[in-house]
């Protein structure tokens, strides 16, 4: 069984021109394991200009792209949202969907998220379906309850099969950017419940899905985490604007 890891930046609402290029050149020095994927998520405004930083810097073929978000509609009346079909013709190959930050300052519910992971699938994107339980639910011990109740509409949408061309990013909310990271114990355990939800539906799908953590990883805590059964890389968020710590996380990731 050989499943790929990934570590994908999530540039948030920050990054420039300047930072496209000075990461472009630093990733372009680091030498991928071969099961690696790495994925740089910026703002909209960015995606052609990395595209074409990357393609110029003549990068290892497992450098990606991905969006940060992505309409469920196909087109029409959708003032400030951008559609698959934008994505594909920018060569974008990841999206990621349903981040806490959407969902929570954004109100995206997990029927819309599905909607969207549907969306993206049908276009031939991959999307990186981010849940996650909050403080307050993970006290309470409603985590598990809360993964399930954000992970089976999107089931219910796609089917389980199609979710070999889906990846899960578990990110604990009160990890996320607060410098508390998940021990690695905990994340492993979370993680593990995920992948036997996933099994329950389907076990040699399950199997297959590569699932990323996300909340505070950085170049110190990144090397234990990946090295857990069921973590199959990182979703990052401020360690990916900075090229060193970005480019140690990416060496640290190994496909299981
Ligand atoms: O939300 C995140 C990535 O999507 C995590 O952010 P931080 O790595 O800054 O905690």
């Amino acid at each position: 069984m050989t499943r790929r890891a990934i570590v994908a930046a999530n540039w948030k609402m920050n990054g420039n021109s300047a930072l496209v290029n000075t990461m472009v050149t630093g990733l372009s020095d680091i030498k991928l394991a071969e099961n690696v994927d790495v994925v740089i998520c910026p703002s909209f405004p960015y995606l052609s200009e990395l595209k074409s930083e990357l393609s110029k810097a003549n990068v290892a073929t497992n450098l990606f792209v991905g969006s940060q978000n992505v309409s469920e509609h196909d087109s029409g009346a959708f003032t400030g949202e951008v559609s698959t079909n934008m994505l594909k013709e920018l060569s974008v190959n990841y999206v990621i969907v349903g981040h806490s930050e959407r969902r929570s300052l954004y109100k995206e519910t997990s029927t819309q998220v599905a909607h969207k992971v549907n969306a993206a699938l049908n276009a031939g994107l991959t999307p990186i379906l981010c849940i996650g339980e909050s403080e307050s639910e993970r006290a309470t011990e409603q985590t598990e309850t809360v993964l399930a109740s954000q992970l089976q509409p999107v089931i219910d949408e796609v089917g389980i099969e199609k979710f070999v061309d889906v990846v899960i990013a578990y990110e604990p909310v009160w990890a996320i950017g607060t410098g508390k990271t998940a021990s690695s114990e905990m994340a492993q355990e979370t993680h593990q419940f995920i992948r036997q939800f996933l099994a329950q539906n389907n076990e040699l799908v399950a199997a297959k899905v590569p699932l990323l953590y996300g909340g505070s990883v950085n170049a110190t805590n990144c090397e234990e985490l990946f090295a857990q059964a069921d973590i199959d890389g990182g979703l990052i968020g401020g360690a990916s604007l900075k090229v060193e710590q970005f480019s140690s996380i990416c060496l640290a990731a190994k496909g299981k």
